[in-house]
């Protein structure tokens, strides 16, 4: 996937395939509002001389970057050795955890990698928003998988792929606390928000995006 053309024929052909404006958002890994956009855009793009010319998205669009890390996840030697920098980040934060938690699902492949180096125990959160049906996200709670370590009061690390709006790292502090757990670091491949902490755990990232446009 290479510009906002491919982001927006995307959208329209899961849009045609009846996927939620939610669900389009998780599939493209940008936010709801984006997603929005970008299915409006389909629909208002039926003339070709309408669409960005350059690949980039229209002053009028929203501010959100599209990361694309498929050349790392489909190559497990290339994954293992991010997961080795990912790991090195949490070493040099200093503390002696023996729990990693990923979030599922892009998160559980890396944790699993993450956690082989650091020689960690294993756990998976599914946050809330894979529970749903559409309308129901509010009374339906994330989950953390039986299949794996169970937080036990323990400290641990979080390991996921991208931090967007926060939401999902925020839910996933929350989840763990609600367990008697507690994160110490918080670790992505890509940061979009650029943020040092979220609900007081520190955020390492390998990528971290900062905007340097100017202010709409
Ligand atoms: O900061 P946020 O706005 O909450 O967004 C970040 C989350 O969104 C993505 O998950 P997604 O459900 O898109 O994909 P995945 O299930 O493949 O991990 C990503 O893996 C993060 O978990």
């Amino acid at each position: 996937m290479k510009n906002v053309d491919d982001l927006i024929e995307s959208a329209a052909e899961l849009a045609a395939r009846g996927l939620s404006k939610g669900e389009i958002a998780d599939e493209l890994n940008v936010s709801r509002e984006t997603a929005s956009w970008l299915v409006e855009r389909s629909d208002a793009t039926t003339q070709p001389s309408d669409r960005p010319q350059n690949g980039a998205a229209s002053p009028s669009g929203p501010q959100d970057i599209h990361v694309d890390w498929s050349a790392i996840g489909r190559d497990s030697k290339r994954m293992g050795a991010i997961a080795e920098a990912m790991a090195d980040m949490l070493a040099k934060h200093g503390e002696d955890v023996d729990l990693t938690i990923g979030i599922e699902k892009a998160g559980g492949p890396i944790a699993t990698l993450v956690a082989r180096e650091l020689e960690t125990d294993l756990g998976t959160y599914t946050p809330a928003k894979h529970q749903w049906e559409e309308g129901d996200i509010d009374e339906l709670g994330g989950t953390f998988s039986r299949n794996f370590a169970g937080i036990r009061d323990r400290e641990c690390y979080i390991v996921d792929d991208t931090i967007t709006s926060g939401t999902t790292m925020r839910e996933t502090i929350e989840a763990i606390r609600a367990e008697g757990g507690e994160p110490l670091a918080c670790v992505v491949l890509a940061d979009k928000q650029g943020v040092e902490e979220l609900e007081g755990v520190p955020v390492y990232s390998l990528l971290q995006v900062i905007s340097v446009g100017k202010e709409e």
